[in-house]
């Protein structure tokens, strides 16, 4: 597949300090859709010389920070005009992923794996450089859209209508969703009442009860036991089968060599190391 046949996205991005929840894309393919296989070597996500820049408004300077005085002066000074302060998280970024992918994006704390799957699935606007993706990309993070306060039954109904389920196709799925994610009984009862690992569970169980173009999944494993890990990492070998692409961001980088036959290393915004998982783990481990 050409390149210019692949959908540019940044026409339906938001701004990247706002953080007011996004309206749903354009209606997703139908679930079969994704499901036509593709051949393993079409590119799904081409990256091109990616930078993300977040601007942060009344942010203090190094000389300002660190005591009571300081607090105070900053206080004071927002009265005036806020300074705006500029933070280069991706910094020229470039790879292309292909169908039957599944990528683990590994790195230090704030060296910008989750800034770069959320520009993938067009959260941010790139300050320069451009993503390009086949289909539509969708993620799943720990914090996916779910309503805390209703029940596990009518989230699981939600995220399947906000995935682009049919009713008919929500009813077919139901069972298996819920049995998917194991919390039994809880499903009665309003998610703010479940564990951190429970909502993950339930929301990685939604997620994938659809066929994805493009899965980005956010350390949405990391709260799960050892059983529904395996699970998981099975149903992400199913997925990739069925013609998708993951992308996986897990701090547990056992997660990632079970699951994942390629891997990218980001270091202070820039790409470290691309390459075949025991490789990168290696180097990124010594
Ligand atoms: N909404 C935001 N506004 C301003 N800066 C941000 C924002 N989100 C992230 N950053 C900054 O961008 C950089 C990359 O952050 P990001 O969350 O992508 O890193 P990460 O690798 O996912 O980190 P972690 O492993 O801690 O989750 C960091 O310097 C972070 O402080």
């Amino acid at each position: 597949m050409a390149v210019a046949e692949l959908t540019k996205e940044p026409s339906r991005m938001a701004h990247p300090y706002d953080e007011t929840p996004q309206p749903a894309a354009a209606a997703p393919a139908p679930v079969e859709a994704a499901a036509e296989a593709a051949p393993a070597s079409t590119p799904t996500v081409i990256v091109d010389d990616l930078h993300i820049v977040y601007r942060v408004y009344g942010a203090a300077s190094a000389a300002e920070k660190g005591n009571a005085a300081n607090a105070l002066l900053r206080i004071l000074r927002r009265q005036g005009r806020p300074q705006m302060k500029e933070v280069h998280a991706i910094k020229g970024v470039s790879f292309v992923a292909h169908h039957g992918d599944a990528i683990g994006v590994i790195g230090r704390n704030g060296s910008g794996k989750s800034t770069l799957l959320r520009a993938i699935a067009g959260l941010l606007p790139p300050h320069k450089g451009a993503v390009y993706t086949d289909g539509q990309p969708s993620l799943l993070g720990v914090n996916a859209a779910l309503m805390r306060e209703l029940t596990g039954e009518r989230n699981v109904v939600l995220g399947c209508y906000a995935m682009g389920m049919t009713p008919a196709q929500v009813r077919e799925k139901y069972d298996e969703i819920v049995e998917f994610s194991g919390i039994g009984e809880f499903v009665q009862f309003p998610m703010s009442t479940y564990s951190s690992g429970m909502g993950a569970r339930l929301r990685f169980a939604i997620a994938s009860a659809k066929a994805h173009d493009v899965l980005l999944i956010d350390e949405a494993l990391a709260t799960g036991d050892r059983d529904f890990k395996r699970k998981s990492q099975e149903r992400i070998q199913q997925m990739r089968k069925e013609a998708g692409t993951v992308f996986l961001v897990a701090h547990n980088l056992d997660v990632i060599e079970e699951t994942c036959n390629r891997v990218i290393w980001l270091h202070k915004g820039k790409i470290k190391m691309d390459g075949d998982p025991a490789t990168v783990l290696a180097a990124y481990n010594s």
